[in-house]
């Protein structure tokens, strides 16, 4: 697969997100419930864009309901919509889950964004996908978007042929952005940093892998960062993940620290002892050269974004919006 990758306007980079963006978008967020997609919402509003977000089983008000797999639905939203831009932070995205339920991991991540993204291109639209650091095998880590692919899960061969298939149709037309491990603060509370200090402040150990090494992400972060790479025009396969490569562990350790939790309760094993469902690449992490060549910066450090974390988990201007779903002190 081509890991070609443009920008056709380099100089809106230069402008400050504080400001609004230069040309209002029309978007579609599909998958405005997740963790990603939440953010991406907010920050279109923030940005001054037009977005519809929708979610799926996790209602919030202000999405609308979208079951990718309805054809007719997908095509009269963006017919209704005629979006400049479709986000698709969207899928099945619980890695054992796919490995024990092959055809729905392939419906959700291959086929339902195809269906949309041929929609959308069909409209004029632009497509953004969300893959992963697990296309990779993870034997030689620190991956750039040239790194030859060997998915070693279902999850991660579904994300690959969706990268491959969309790339066809789309063209010029697709951003594809590789992210991975990602944590902070999010409306359904589900990811690995608030299972984390659920279990902690509960006084209940959490056994992570210690071999298991990738890029954490934190998710504002990586929405801000496409949605300026989207103002910008870019196009092609990117990166956009935490600037640092740790184990699972240290990551682990560092999100207690921040939250003042009791780090000794976390526990290190081998991958090899934990019978996840689907193998992980134990050594990845992505490069984010390619990023940083066009918008410097972008990604903050794990530390300054679990700074930021517990304080957006306190602001007030966010409490309504983010679900209450820790009850450590912010
Ligand atoms: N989390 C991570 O660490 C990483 C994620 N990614 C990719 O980034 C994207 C976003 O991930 P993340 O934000 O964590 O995902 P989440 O699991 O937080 O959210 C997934 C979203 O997809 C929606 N969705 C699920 N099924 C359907 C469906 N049939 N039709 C329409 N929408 C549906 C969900 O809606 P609802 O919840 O309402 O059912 C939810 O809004 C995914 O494509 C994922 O593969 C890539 C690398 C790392
Ligand atoms: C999302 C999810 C996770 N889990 C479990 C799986 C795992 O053991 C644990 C921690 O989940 P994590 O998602 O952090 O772990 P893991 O599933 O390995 O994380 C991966 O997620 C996918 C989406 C990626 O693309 C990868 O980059 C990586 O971030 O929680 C569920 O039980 N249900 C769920 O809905």
């Amino acid at each position: 697969m081509s890991t070609q990758f443009s920008v056709a306007r380099p100089a809106v980079f230069s402008a400050q997100w504080d400001a609004k963006a230069e040309t209002p978008l029309r978007a579609v967020v599909v998958g405005g419930s997740g963790q990603i997609g939440g953010w991406l919402f907010r920050y279109l509003a923030e940005r001054g864009h037009q977005a519809v977000g929708t979610y799926s089983s996790q209602a919030f008000s202000d999405l609308i309901a979208l079951d990718a797999a309805d054809l007719d639905a997908v095509t009269a939203l963006l017919r209704a919509e005629r979006p400049d831009v479709v986000f698709y932070p969207a899928g099945f995205t619980w890695v054992d889950g796919c490995e024990r339920d092959k055809a729905r991991a392939y419906a959700a991540n291959l086929e339902q964004p195809l269906h949309v993204a041929r929609t959308a291109a069909d409209l004029g639209a632009r497509f953004v996908y969300f893959s992963t650091d697990y296309v990779f095998d993870g034997v030689k880590g620190r991956y750039s978007e040239d790194a030859p692919t060997n998915p070693l899960s279902v999850y991660g061969q579904a994300k690959y042929d969706a990268e491959v298939a969309l790339a066809e149709v789309l063209g010029d037309r697709l951003l594809t952005v590789r992210t991975c491990w990602v944590y902070g603060p999010e409306r359904q509370g589900k990811n690995f940093s608030y299972q984390l200090i659920r279990a902690l402040e509960q006084g209940k150990p959490m056994i992570c892998p210690s071999d298991q090494v990738s890029s954490p992400s934190y998710g504002p972060d990586v929405a801000r960062a496409v949605l300026l790479l989207v103002e910008a025009g870019a196009s092609g396969l990117i990166h956009v993940v935490g600037p640092e490569i740790m184990d699972r562990v240290r990551f682990a350790r560092a999100i207690a620290r921040a939250f003042d939790l009791d780090e000794s309760l976390i526990t290190a094993t081998p991958t090899a002892e934990l019978g996840q469902g689907a193998p992980r690449p134990l050594n990845a992490g992505l490069l984010i050269d390619r990023l940083e060549s066009c918008k410097p910066g972008l990604m903050r450090s794990l530390d300054a974004a679990l700074e930021d974390f517990r304080a957006k988990l306190g602001a007030p201007e966010l409490r309504s919006w983010l679900a209450p779903a820790l009850t450590t002190r912010s």
